[in-house]
């Protein structure tokens, strides 16, 4: 898993969402529904293709990330949370170039704008980042390689490069998403309701040169209370039941935990069967 593996020469798959005609009961929906299922069954994500949102609007919130991270780190340490990871996270030793906002309720219109409102078992939490050029010619970690824990991630950056996805064979994918798209990943939680059936990939960010690597991700979290449990008809003699049901702000608990960060899937460790 470290950096020292050589990239591979395989790309995440594409899907096109920007089609006229993408309506439920048309072959349109039907392949791309079927591109989607696949593209999660084996890489956990794929770079979706979206180009209704205008380039200016993607400009103007990368353009503002950087004012926002050029507060002062006093300033930004007043973006808190009661939830572990949820407020501002930065300052690490081990990884000196990131740092990150948390922006929570990030889909309710009347505090965040633009965004549509969602339903469900979910709270949203928008998450701004940014990764300082290291200057330097070599390749730096910009955040350590690791799965994604809540249900679904959404990523939108910048014009620089960095993110990785690592195959299910262990091979890093280098993610170079064209301005127009987002990235799709599946976290643990997604990948625990599913009972395995969707990948929920390893993924990090390296650095390299002088530009900072602005990005924003939307994480669809569950509820506080809500027990993510695997439908019963998701086990079977083929796929036997892999975690037990859990409640997801006591899992990142223990994520935050030393056991928690030391072990090699903090899932498995926690609830696995
Ligand atoms: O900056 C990115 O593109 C990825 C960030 C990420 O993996 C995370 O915040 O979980
Ligand atoms: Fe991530």
């Amino acid at each position: 898993m470290g950096s020292e593996t050589p990239l591979s020469n395989l790309k995440l798959p594409v899907i096109d969402f920007s089609i006229q005609s993408l309506n439920p009961g048309t072959p349109q929906w039907d392949s791309v529904r079927s591109q989607v299922r696949q593209s999660l069954e084996e890489f956990g994500c794929f770079e979706a293709v979206f180009y209704k949102i205008p380039s200016d609007v993607r400009e103007a919130v990368f353009n503002s990330l950087q004012e926002l991270f050029d507060l002062p780190l006093q300033t930004k340490l007043r973006n808190v949370s009661k939830k572990p990871f949820h407020g501002y996270v930065g300052q690490y030793p081990a990884v000196p170039l990131y740092e990150s906002m948390g922006i929570e309720e990030a889909n309710i219109h009347e505090k965040v704008k633009y965004l549509e409102e969602h339903i469900g078992s979910a709270n949203y939490l928008l998450r701004v980042m940014k990764y300082k050029g290291p200057e330097t010619t070599e390749t730096k970690l910009g955040l350590n390689a690791h799965t994604d824990k809540n249900i679904l991630t959404i990523l939108s950056q910048n014009q620089v490069e960095g993110l990785e996805v690592q195959t299910k064979g262990g091979e890093w994918i280098s993610v170079n998403p064209s301005p127009g798209s987002f990235i799709v990943m599946i976290g643990d939680s997604l990948y625990a309701w599913a009972n395995g059936r969707l990948h929920s990939p390893y993924h990090r960010v390296m650095m390299t040169g002088n530009e900072a690597r602005y990005s924003a991700g939307l994480f669809s979290v569950p509820k506080a209370g809500y027990i993510v449990k695997s439908p019963e008809e998701l086990a079977d003699e083929e796929h036997p039941l892999l975690f037990k049901p859990f409640d997801h702000v006591k899992f990142l608990g223990f994520y935050y935990t030393e056991a928690g960060q030391r072990a090699e899937s903090a899932l498995k460790t926690y609830c696995g069967v």
